[in-house]
C-alpha cells in the first residue's frame, strides 16, 4: 500500500498550528448502485481510518441536505425556548429527551460539557403520540423530524449493505441483519447546540474525547470544532480538525461496527473543541445502532449485547470525571489505542481562533 503522507494543511488554534486531517470522500450515488470501486473505497476508509466524508450532492443525497437545513431551523427555534419548554419531559431514556448543558464530562480537565441536546429516537418518532416537547411537536415539525430520521436511516443502511458486500458477508451474517427496522434499538437523532463561551462560563466546554457507541454515525455540522485522532502504526496520532465540507456529511465508524467486524474496522476517536468560542455551534448526529439483543465480543474479549454496551458506555459518559478515569480505557475509546497524550486545553479561551486554513511550506 502507498505510504500515508502527512497532512498538507494546518490551522492556527490556541496559539499553535493544528493539523486539518484529509480523508476519503465517498459518493453516495455510487454506493446506491453498489459500484464495486466505491465499495472498495468505503471498506478501506473504515479499515484504515474509521471515518470519511460522504458526498450527498447527487439527486438522491440532496433530499437529505434539504432535511438537514430544515432540522437546523427547527433546532434554532427549539434551543431559543425557555428551559422549562425544552425540558418538558426531561431525559426520558438515554437516547430520548433533553439534556441540558453540563450533563456530561467536558473536553478540558475538570470541566463539564458545553452543549445542550435534544434526542428523538427512531422507535419514538413512529409512535402515535411521540414524547417530543410541544415546542417542536406541531405537525410540520414532526414531519421534519420524521423525514430526517428516515433519510438518515436509508443512507446509513445503504452504507451498511455496501460494507457487508465488501466483506463478502452472506445471509444472516450480513450487518443489515443486526439492524432490522422493526426490532428495538437505541438508534437516535441527536440535535446539539454548543453555547458561546460567554454563556457557559469557563467550567463548561466542548464534548469530551470518545468513540461512538453506534454502528455508524452520520454527522452534519457547518461549523468548525470537530477533531479526530487518525489511527497510526503506534496508536492514534495527534488530534486534528475535520474541515466542514459543503454538501457532505462526516461519517464515522462506532464501536458496534468495530466489534461486528472482528476489530477489522477502526472506531473513530473524536472530540469537539470551541474553535470559535463566541459562536453558537449546531450539529446533527444520527446514530445507527444495532438491535438491542445483538451479541458482540468487545475489545476486552467479553461477550456483550448492543443494549448492554450502550448502557455501560452511556453511564461512563455521564459519570463524574474521577469515576470515568477509573473505568477501563476500552470503555470510552472502544479499545482504540493512542500514540501519546493530547495537548491540554486551556478552559479559559480569550482569543477567537477563526483563522484562515494555511498550507504548510
Ligand atoms: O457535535 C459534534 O460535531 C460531534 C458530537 C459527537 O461526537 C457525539 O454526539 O457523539
Ligand atoms: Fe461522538
Amino acid at each position: 500500500m502507498a505510504p500515508q503522507l502527512d497532512p498538507p494543511q494546518t490551522v492556527d488554534w490556541m496559539g499553535k498550528k493544528v493539523p486539518v486531517w484529509g480523508m476519503q470522500t465517498i459518493d453516495y450515488g455510487r454506493l446506491l448502485s453498489h459500484d464495486p470501486s466505491e465499495i472498495d473505497k468505503l471498506v478501506s476508509a473504515c479499515t484504515d481510518e474509521g471515518y470519511f466524508y460522504l458526498n450527498l450532492q447527487g439527486i438522491d443525497g440532496r433530499r437529505m441536505l434539504a432535511d438537514q437545513q430544515e432540522t437546523l431551523r427547527l433546532m434554532e427555534r427549539f434551543f431559543a425556548e425557555p428551559i422549562e419548554a425544552k425540558n418538558e419531559f426531561g431525559l426520558i431514556s438515554s437516547h430520548l429527551g433533553y439534556e441540558p448543558v453540563g450533563s456530561r464530562t467536558g473536553v478540558a480537565a475538570g470541566t463539564k460539557d458545553g452543549y445542550e441536546m435534544l434526542k428523538v429516537s427512531r422507535d419514538e418518532i413512529q409512535r402515535d403520540s411521540p414524547k417530543i416537547p410541544a415546542a417542536v411537536k406541531a405537525s410540520g415539525d414532526l414531519r421534519i423530524l420524521e423525514n430526517t430520521i428516515g433519510s438518515c436511516n436509508t443512507i446509513t443502511k445503504v452504507m451498511l449493505s455496501c460494507l457487508s458486500d465488501g466483506l463478502f458477508l452472506q445471509g444472516a451474517g450480513r450487518f443489515e441483519n443486526q439492524h432490522r427496522n422493526e426490532r428495538p434499538s437505541t438508534t437516535t437523532l441527536s440535535m446539539m447546540h454548543y453555547l458561546p463561551h460567554e454563556e457557559t462560563g469557563p467550567e463548561r466546554i466542548g464534548h469530551q474525547k470518545h468513540t461512538d457507541i453506534s454502528t455508524l454515525t452520520l454527522l452534519f455540522s457547518e461549523q468548525w470544532g470537530l477533531q479526530v485522532r487518525p489511527p497510526g502504526t503506534c496508536g492514534a496520532r495527534e488530534m486534528g480538525f475535520v474541515a466542514p465540507k459543503p454538501g457532505c456529511a462526516f461519517v464515522h465508524v462506532g464501536d458496534s461496527l468495530r466489534f461486528a467486524s472482528g476489530m477489522k474496522f477502526q472506531s473513530c476517536i473524536h472530540r469537539v473543541v470551541p474553535f470559535d468560542p463566541t459562536e453558537h455551534r449546531y450539529s446533527i448526529a444520527y446514530f445507527l445502532r444495532a438491535e438491542d439483543d445483538t451479541m458482540f465480543i468487545d475489545s476486552e474479549g467479553r461477550a456483550i449485547t448492543a443494549g448492554q454496551w450502550h448502557d455501560q458506555k452511556f453511564k461512563a459518559f455521564t459519570d463524574p470525571e474521577m469515576w470515568q478515569a477509573m473505568a477501563p480505557k476500552s470503555m470510552i475509546l472502544g479499545g482504540m489505542k493512542e500514540d501519546g497524550e493530547d495537548e491540554p486545553i486551556k478552559p479559559l479561551m480569550e482569543t477567537t481562533a477563526k483563522t484562515a486554513v494555511s498550507t504548510q511550506a
